[in-house]
């Protein structure tokens, strides 16, 4: 098994490193070395030593180029959900499929993996700590009511004639919460962390901040990337804010000298919801919220 934290990254192996952005909003799987890793090759495929969890859609299929190339990451464009899935075939099975879809990469650098049901899939944690009980988990989470519309926005961009927001999120009109609807129930964050808590400590997440991802990228990127243990390579100096599009971007991408900005599905218009539909949503996440708050002895500023 290799240490994959050592020594500097040369290249980055294909894809994208999506962690930076919402992207790093998400759900990445990053595992050390697998078994059967040999100390003996420069240039290898493995598995990743770290995880992001994105609660979907906060991060699932965005596009995090803020830092693609800058840091020792490589990662892997589209998705890999086998950990996700509920098809019951096996942990080894899973573990050499996602293993031979890994990009090489060099003594040093880390390969990433994220998919944004991980953090809200039963079986998740199990298969992960199966696989390495050591992987990093990167969890990037905003707030729950924001994220339901924003769930419902997306929903909304693909299935033309949808009910409206609040039939779906609440039962008998303005009865009590729906939370089998999976827009509500991601984002009871309480709930599914404690599901990883039973396997994983603490010590093995990072909680990202969407909101902060916004107001503050190179703050929670210089985050990760502590916690990654990388060098602080991208940094304020990388960023502008675009008013336009109400998103930092960066001010060049990797290699080119223009501006990069997230992709146009970024940003898309929220429908209108009643201001009593998101009094009562608040007020029902309000008990979550303080309960991911305390797990995690983060205040994410969301009541
Ligand atoms: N880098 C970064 N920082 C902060 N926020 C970000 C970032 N990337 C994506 N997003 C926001 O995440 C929301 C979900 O994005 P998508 O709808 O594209 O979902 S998905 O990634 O395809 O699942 C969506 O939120 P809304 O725009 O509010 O709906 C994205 O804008």
């Amino acid at each position: 098994m290799l240490p994959l934290w050592r020594g500097r990254g040369i290249r980055e192996a294909g894809g994208r490193f999506s962690a930076l952005g919402r992207e790093l909003l998400g759900h990445w799987g990053a595992w050390r070395g697998a078994p059967g890793d040999s100390g003996a090759c420069l240039v290898e495929k493995r598995l990743c030593p770290s995880s992001f969890l994105e609660p979907p859609p906060l991060g699932g299929g965005a596009d995090a180029e803020e830092a693609e190339g800058q840091v020792p990451v490589a990662s892997r464009n589209p998705e890999l959900s086998g950990l996700a899935s509920t098809d019951p075939s096996g942990q080894c099975r899973l573990a050499e499929l996602l293993r031979s879809l890994m990009p090489r990469t060099l003594d040093g650098q880390i390969t990433l993996e994220k998919t944004p049901s991980y953090f809200v899939t039963r079986e998740a944690p199990g298969r992960i700590h199966g696989m390495s009980p050591d992987t990093k988990l990167i969890v990037v989470v905003r707030n729950p009511v924001t994220r339901a519309i924003s769930d419902y926005a997306q929903t909304l961009s693909k299935t033309p004639g949808l009910p409206s927001f609040r039939a779906l999120a609440f039962r008998h009109g303005l009865g009590p919460v729906d939370t089998a609807w999976s827009a509500v129930r991601i984002g009871l964050y309480a709930q599914h962390l404690t599901n990883w808590l039973r396997l994983f400590p603490l010590s093995r997440f990072l909680f990202v901040s969407g909101e902060r991802l916004v107001s503050d990228p190179a703050g929670e990127v210089g985050r990760v990337q502590d916690f990654l243990g990388l060098k602080r390579v991208v940094t304020d100096k990388h960023f502008y804010f675009n008013a336009t599009k109400g998103f930092p971007c960066l001010k060049k991408a990797q290699g080119g000298s223009r501006p990069r900005c997230l992709g146009k599905s970024k940003g898309r218009p929220h429908p209108r919801v009643p201001e009593a539909v998101v009094r009562r949503l608040r007020d029902f996440y309000r008990p979550f919220n303080r309960r991911f708050y305390q797990m995690t002895g983060q205040d994410f500023g969301w009541d």
